[in-house]
């Protein structure tokens, strides 16, 4: 049998790259659409520059589209070109503080640009869907670890409300309509890089969040990281979080694909991605250090606005469900940041 040939809306990003290289890896065709609005791309190469090298680390093929997904014809035309099994749907806006200075922008690309999609997919037999949410779908715990029952929506910027409204309209269509079955990853805090140093997270500006920051506090290009809050009721007073190897991440998506490939069941399914594991912000300080050898200067400050004490995942259900389970802990997460960082200290860009 021919090997499914998933479309990867996002795949020049962070998280999309990572997900390419195991998906080639694990045997899946892949077709890249990206608009490039957060992603790199020398312009001597066809190709984004994550998307050129996971085409250098895996040997494999990667049709590259430079689309915008909030443009039908565009995205029909990538229809009319391949026969497409399954979509993984990464394409997105994702700054929160941003997502409240321009909503409008981040509701018509993060709802119009799903919508786009959802509908080409229809029109073209394509029922099979993983899409990229986040904990933040959840807002502020209410019970901890966090489990795929907790309420959903009490989301406090656009940008958490696109993730939840998209969960809510996939769900509605798949009451309307027995043919699709989708998937919606909840990823806790992704961190970290691939083993080769080759890809990893390159921020536009200044990183809004915090293992990118340490990682350019400990590389020279910033003189200090702001610890966001030393009161929270947590074991050394700063935030707790649950991070998750990007390349977990990446295998778990793997994981849905595979799911939605055998299982003829349909209808919609969230799964947290994450260890269960909490770590505070001063603890990943200390472990950056470990890892990379280097001195990680940090202030501690006032609480950023909107920040909750806790958040750790319950991943039981994707062990169950998918098979699937986190196995690398966050000293390797450091590591592999640290590779990353240390060999690309200005990212793709050669600066
Ligand atoms: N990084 C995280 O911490 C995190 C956490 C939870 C959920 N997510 C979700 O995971 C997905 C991927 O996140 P990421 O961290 O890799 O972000 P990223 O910005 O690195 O990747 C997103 C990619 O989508 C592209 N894109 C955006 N809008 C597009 C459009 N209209 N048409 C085509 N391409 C478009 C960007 O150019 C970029 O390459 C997003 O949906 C994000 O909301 C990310
Ligand atoms: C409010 C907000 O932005 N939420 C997003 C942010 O969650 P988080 O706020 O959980 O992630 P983050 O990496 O921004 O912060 C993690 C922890 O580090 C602290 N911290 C962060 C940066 C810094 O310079 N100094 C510092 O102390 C922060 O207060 C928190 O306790 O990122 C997630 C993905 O990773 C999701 O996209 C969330 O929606």
């Amino acid at each position: 049998m021919a090997p499914p040939t998933v479309l990867v809306t996002g795949g020049a990003g962070y998280i999309g790259s990572h997900t390419v290289l195991e998906m080639l890896n694990a045997g899946y065709n892949v077709i890249c659409v990206d608009n490039l609005c957060n992603a790199y791309s020398s312009g001597a190469s066809k190709l984004p520059e994550a998307l050129n090298r996971v085409q250098e680390i895996t040997g494999k093929k990667i049709h590259f589209y430079r689309v915008n997904i909030t443009d039908r014809e565009q995205v029909r035309s990538v229809f009319q070109e391949h026969k497409i099994d399954m979509v993984a749907h990464f394409a997105a806006l994702k700054a929160v503080g941003e997502s409240c200075r321009i909503p409008l922008q981040y509701y018509h690309n993060n709802m119009t640009g799903t919508n786009v999609l959802l509908e080409a997919m229809a029109d073209n037999n394509v029922f099979k869907f993983v899409y990229s949410s986040s904990a933040t779908v959840y807002g502020e715990p209410k019970f901890l670890p966090v489990t795929e029952e907790h309420p959903t929506g009490n989301c406090t910027s656009p940008y958490g409300k696109t993730k939840y409204f998209t969960e809510e309209i996939l769900k509605d269509l798949c009451k309307s309509d027995k043919r699709w079955a989708v998937v919606s990853l909840r990823y806790f805090n992704p961190v970290g890089a691939h083993i080769s140093g080759r890809i990893g997270e390159d921020p536009n500006g200044e990183p809004n969040n915090l293992m990118p920051y340490i990682a350019q506090v400990a590389v020279g290009r910033r003189p200090k990281l702001s610890v966001y809050g030393s009161d929270f009721p947590t074991k050394d007073g700063t935030g707790v979080r649950d991070y998750i190897h990007i390349v977990d991440l990446a295998e778990g998506h793997v994981k849905a694909l595979d799911k939605l490939r055998n299982i003829a069941e349909t209808g919609f399914f969230a799964y947290n991605l994450g260890t269960g594991v909490g770590c505070s912000v001063l603890e990943l300080v200390h472990a950056f250090e470990r890892a990379s050898g280097q001195k990680v200067t940090y202030e501690l400050v006032d609480r950023r606005s909107g920040d909750v004490a806790t958040c750790y995942a319950d991943a039981k259900l994707a062990e169950q469900a998918l098979g699937w389970k986190a196995t690398r802990g966050i000293d390797k997460m450091c590591e592999d940041t640290w590779r990353w960082q240390s060999q690309n200290p200005n990212g793709y860009a050669q600066k």
